[in-house]
């Protein structure tokens, strides 16, 4: 079971605060979260924080160990982290490049059990056709599909995605998040997702966390989290949440309500 606790989290690059007097509690164990908000508003800086990679006031504590504190190896055994940036496009196929992920973390695996985990992790999610394709041969979208079977095989407590089906169609982005539900599920680990689409995060994630302003504007369950106030205080649009049969809440966006003329600057 994992625990995550955000305890008045700042993150800063300089004099530029971008994060400020994040505190968030626990999340159920197994859940999918999304992270939201407009571009620029801090959701990379904040993974790249959790994943030890960011320097950060404040605390954040996996499992009862403040992350900024952990020994590499602790953080890359039981922290999984998928940048927004595609994997290199090296002559490595995929999967020399996935099973060197597992046996960097996972010593402890015998080289016959971590083939079988590597193999297991592309017939989980669909790719074992490309497990034998160099990378620098691959599409975008194939890329990022590896890249997520190179944290998914590492077996971490927490899995950070950072926009993990910005190069993916809709079939796959359906697959990554099925899957990576899956996951979290199975082993009451944690998966936060840094996500664009709000639609596909409310229909999919258990909990979404809003960021806005610096702050976070709302945490709560994807059923509840989207109100045309918090559209606008987020997004500067207008929009309208409706339900459909299934009682899945989806945004409609009506049009800007912000004057033309704003940056993408926080
Ligand atoms: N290495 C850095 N040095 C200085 N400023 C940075 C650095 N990385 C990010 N920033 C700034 O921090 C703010 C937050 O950036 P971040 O990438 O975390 O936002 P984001 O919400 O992930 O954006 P997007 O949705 O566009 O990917 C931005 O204003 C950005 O310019």
């Amino acid at each position: 079971m994992t625990e995550l606790i955000i305890d008045d989290l700042s993150i800063a690059y300089g004099n530029k605060q971008v994060l400020t007097h994040i505190s968030l509690p626990a999340f159920a164990p197994g859940a999918l979260i999304g992270v939201l908000g407009p571009n620029g508003v801090g959701k990379s800086s904040f993974l790249r924080a959790l994943a030890g990679l960011n320097k950060y006031g404040g605390s954040a504590k996996l499992n009862g160990a403040e992350i900024n504190r952990m020994a590499h190896q602790t953080r890359a055994r039981h922290i999984g982290y998928l940048p927004q940036s595609l994997p290199q496009g090296t002559s490595l196929v995929a999967y020399e490049a996935v099973l060197s992920a597992c046996r960097a973390v996972r010593p402890d695996l015998a080289h016959n059990a971590a083939q079988a985990f590597a193999e297991a992790t592309f017939e989980q999610l669909g790719i074992t056709s490309l497990a034998f394709q160099a990378l620098n041969q691959m599409s975008g979208g194939q890329r990022q599909m590896v890249g997520l079977a190179q944290v998914i095989v590492r077996a971490p407590d927490i899995m950070l995605l950072d926009e993990p089906t910005s190069a993916l169609d809709l079939r796959w982005q359906l697959r990554v998040l099925d899957v990576v539900r899956r996951i979290a599920r199975q082993q009451r680990g944690l998966a936060l997702m840094a996500l664009h689409d709000i639609n596909l995060a409310l229909r999919h994630c258990d909990h979404i966390v809003l960021f806005g302003n610096g702050a976070v504007l709302a945490s709560d369950c994807a059923q509840n989290v989207m109100t045309p106030q918090r559209l606008r205080d987020a997004y500067q649009v207008d929009g309208r949440i409706e339900y459909c049969s299934r009682g899945t809440p989806f945004v409609i966006v009506d049009r800007l309500s912000s004057p033309p003329g704003q940056t993408l600057e926080n």
